[in-house]
Order: C-alpha cells, then structure tokens, then sequence
C-alpha cells in the first residue's frame, strides 16, 4: 500500500519505520533539516538491546504531494491538524486515519470532506530520540475504527489487520466512539498525573501514593462521562502496565516545554462535566497544573 505519513515525531516515526517493512511510505516533515537527516541516516528503530535501521522515502511538508497515494496518516498533535487540514489539499478520494489521543479533534474532522475516514488509537509507547530515531518504548496495539467510509475503501483497515507486522499489530474496532473514549479515559488518568509528577507510566501503580491518586481522578472522570467504571478500568491498567518505562507524551511535553494536548483530554472531560453540572474538582486541579505549566519558563 503506498501510505504518506504526516508529523516526524514519535509516533511518525515509529509508524513509518514499522509500516515502511510492508508497504511503500513517505513520511512528510516539518522541517527540511528532519527531512534531510532521515535521509541520510534512515529512520532507526530501537527496542530495548536491539536496534534496526531502514531507509525511506521522506520529504518535507513544503513538496506535499497528494497524489499516488493511497493513505495518509495525521501522526501531528492534535492543535496542529485544523493548520493542516487548511493549509494541505486531500482529495475527497483520499481515505484519512487519524491517530491523537483525545477527543478535541472530533468537531473537525466532522467538517473535512474526504469520503472515508478512520481513527486510529495508538496504545505503544514510543519516543523520539533525535530527528531520525525513535524508541519503541512499550509493545501495545493500533487499534482502527471507521468514522465513516466508502464500501470500496474498506480494504485498507482489512490490510492493515491483516499485516499486523511483528511487535506493531493492528485491530479492528466496531465502535469508534468506544474506542476512543476507553483511550480518552488512559489518558486522562496516565497523561496529566505522570506530567505532573515527573514518573514513567508504570510508577502510577507501583508508588501506594500514586496509585491513590490514580484511581480517585479514574473515577471522576468517569462520573464526569458517565461511564461505567467496570468497564474501563482494567484497559486503563493493562495500557499502564504494557508502558511502564515509558514516559507518556504529556510529560515529555512538558519536559520540553512544548504545548501540551490537555485540552484535549482533560479539558474535554471538565466540558463534559460542565454540561451535565457534575463537579469534577481534582481533574480541574490537574487541568489547571498542566495548563500553568505550559507558561514558558514555569518549569524548574
Ligand atoms: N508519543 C506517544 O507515545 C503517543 C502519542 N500519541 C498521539 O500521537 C500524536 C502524535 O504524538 P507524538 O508523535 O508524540 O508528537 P510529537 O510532538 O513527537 O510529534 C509531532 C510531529 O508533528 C510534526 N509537525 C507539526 N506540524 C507539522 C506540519 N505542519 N507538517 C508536518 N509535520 C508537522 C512536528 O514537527 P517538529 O518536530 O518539527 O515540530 C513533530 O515532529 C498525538 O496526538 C499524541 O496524542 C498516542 C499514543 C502514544
Ligand atoms: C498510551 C500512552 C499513555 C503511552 O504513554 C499514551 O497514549 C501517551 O503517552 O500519550
């Protein structure tokens, strides 16, 4: 399948080194310099003691061109993709999967035009080690869901299972919007309590302090949701477990000093809260350290 992947971050890079084993990719970046260095180095996978390199196709975001391909993934942040869906043409023909964590993007995608699109919930761990190389950090799962589509598009979520190449499988979900609200309550619950306690994944259930933490945010947001907490909690902690090491995106956010996607996430979930009038005070508290932590220089 000849798949353009958008975003050179980690988890770009992770999907274009997997992907590129079994398919024909070309990653578009940002920035000439990534593109460049890739080109040279190719994209360097490691996992754990191991490491392997590939060579591909990549390109900057500037040459993007739409045609011959038959996916495009959105691997960018979720605050960057209403940017890019202004600024890049894609071709009602041209089926779309799209990757944040979060609810925020919902509205937009909404409003894009393309015939068949997909969402795709990403449980790995994956981090970004320079321009050309990425870390596989935790072994989990892609899972696809159809937002909507055409019947003769449909082939390529049935591909992608199909490959579910080695340590990168992929799986089909009925329900798009189960499956991204399971996702949205991992992250809601790992993404903001690691970034702001500065531990990996797995410390949320190893540290007897944390892990109060942990399960006193699970259940507000699940009452601010309404949602059953049986039938969440135990994906939250199989997702917790299988990242352990890993550093959740929030926190390398804000280790970084980048933007974070908690509006996405918990912001999401105090507008929920809002509208059915449920007072959700921790993840407003949370929501709050995440947002005071994106002022530059708040840092320590
Ligand atoms: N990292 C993880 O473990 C996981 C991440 N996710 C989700 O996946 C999505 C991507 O996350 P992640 O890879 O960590 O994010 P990163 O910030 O590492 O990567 C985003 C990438 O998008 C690039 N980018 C921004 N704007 C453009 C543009 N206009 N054209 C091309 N590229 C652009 C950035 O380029 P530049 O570097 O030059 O700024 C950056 O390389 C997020 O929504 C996140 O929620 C989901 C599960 C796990
Ligand atoms: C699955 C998890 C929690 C992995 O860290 C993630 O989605 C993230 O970091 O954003």
């Amino acid at each position: 399948m000849k798949i353009a992947i958008i975003g050179g971050g980690a988890v770009g890079l992770l999907f274009s080194s997997y992907l590129q084993e079994e398919n024909d990719v070309i990653l578009y970046t940002r920035s000439e310099d990534q593109s460049e260095s890739i080109r040279t180095n190719g994209i360097v996978r490691k996992n754990g003691e191991e490491s392997i390199c590939l060579p591909i196709n990549v390109r900057p975001i500037s040459e993007w061109d739409e045609n011959e391909i038959e996916l495009v993934i959105l691997c960018v942040k979720e605050y960057m993709l209403e940017e890019i869906v202004k600024d890049l043409s894609f071709p009602k023909n041209l089926p779309l999967l799209f990757v944040q964590n979060g609810m925020g993007h919902l509205s937009l995608l909404n409003k894009i035009n393309t015939r068949s699109l997909f969402i795709g919930s990403v449980e790995h761990g994956a981090l970004r080690i320079n321009n050309h190389s990425v870390s596989h950090t935790g072994i989990g799962v892609t899972k696809l869901a159809i937002l909507r589509s055409v019947e003769g598009d449909l082939w390529i979520l049935d591909e992608l299972v199909l490959q579910s190449i080695k340590n990168f499988p992929a799986q089909f979900e009925q329900d798009y919007m189960f499956m991204l609200t399971k996702k949205l309550v991992v992250n809601a619950v790992i993404n903001p309590l690691t970034a702001i306690l500065g531990v990996t994944n797995g410390s949320l259930l190893t540290n007897k302090y944390y892990q109060m933490l942990f399960e006193q945010l699970f259940d507000e947001v699940c009452l601010a949701l309404s949602l059953d907490p049986h039938a969440y909690y135990e994906n939250l902690v199989h997702v917790c477990k299988n990242t352990a090491k890993n550093e959740s995106s929030m926190l390398k956010d804000v280790k970084n000093d980048r933007r974070t996607e908690i509006d996405a996430i918990l912001g999401y979930v105090l507008e929920e809260a809002k509208r059915k009038d449920i007072e959700a005070p921790l993840t407003l508290a949370f929501y709050h350290c995440i947002k005071g932590k994106e002022i530059k220089g708040e840092r320590m």
